[in-house]
């Protein structure tokens, strides 16, 4: 479970977050909704300790990652908006690199990696190095790297931008049985398709300030609008940032 209170960031001037909080429960997918600049990827990042926040607090299962960063990391699986592939490896070479980094034996490694390989449907690209890779199957490569070491948490920046509707739907597939497991996901996402047929919970930011928390359904309800796309704009006051 991830807990945030009353979290703010700065950088210099610029107000990223002014006052951010909610609970994203295990067994949930969690959408993260906000306008361009909101401060999504911002807080994806303090979640995970790669950024120190100015004021607030945060547990990952009651672990503060700004305390022991280490131990949150190993707890969390992190697709970021720079995917960071190694052209020079294959995706298993690629895999079996991240694995070794998590402390995952060789065994373990390899028995994920069939695993990982067939939830999203990496068969053809397994062996290939990623040079020239299409801008799913970095994704795609990018997610299995993020998922092997079954990590207890997952936050996703944006994770089907660029994705055919196959992969979307193998990544989609991918997050389901997470949610299965147990998994606490965090996705920060900008199509409302996705939230409406994938996610339980949905949390609005605006200019820094969590405006909303709850199901799609009760979004709707509460503003009394029966769209959420509708909601959406009604509930951030803009009609910036919608895709
Ligand atoms: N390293 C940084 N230095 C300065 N300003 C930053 C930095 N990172 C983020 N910001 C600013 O903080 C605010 C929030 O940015 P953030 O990237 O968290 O938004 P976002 O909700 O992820 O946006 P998008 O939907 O466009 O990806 C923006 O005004 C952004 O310009």
């Amino acid at each position: 479970m991830i807990i945030v209170n009353d979290v703010s960031k700065h950088f210099g001037k610029v107000q990223a977050l002014g006052g951010v909080g909610f609970t994203a429960r295990d067994g949930h997918i969690t959408a993260l909704l906000g306008p361009n600049g909101a401060g999504k990827t911002t807080l994806l990042r303090l979640l995970v300790g790669l950024l120190r926040r100015d004021r607030g607090s945060i547990a990952i299962d009651g672990v503060d990652p700004a305390v022991d960063p280490m131990a949150v990391r190993k707890n969390i699986g992190f697709l970021t908006d720079q995917f960071g592939l190694y052209e020079r490896l294959s995706t298993r070479e690629y895999l079996a690199y991240f694995g070794e980094l998590n402390g995952m034996t060789r065994a373990d490694i390899a028995l994920r990696t069939r695993e990982v390989t067939e939830l999203l449907d990496l068969g053809d690209i397994i062996e290939r190095r990623s040079k020239g890779f299409s801008q799913g199957q970095r994704i795609k490569v990018a997610l299995a790297r993020t998922l092997l070491h079954r990590p207890r948490h997952l936050l996703l920046d944006e994770p089907s931008r660029g994705l055919d509707v196959m992969a979307t739907r193998a990544v989609r597939r991918a997050l389901e049985a997470l949610r299965a497991d147990g998994c606490c996901v965090i996705m920060a996402t900008h199509v409302m398709q996705e939230v409406t047929h994938l996610c339980d919970d949905v949390i609005v930011i605006a200019k820094g300030f969590t405006v909303a928390q709850g199901s799609p359904r009760e979004l709707c309800e509460r503003t009394g609008i029966a769209s959420l796309e509708d909601a959406f704009v009604s509930l951030v006051g803009t009609e910036e940032g919608i895709a």
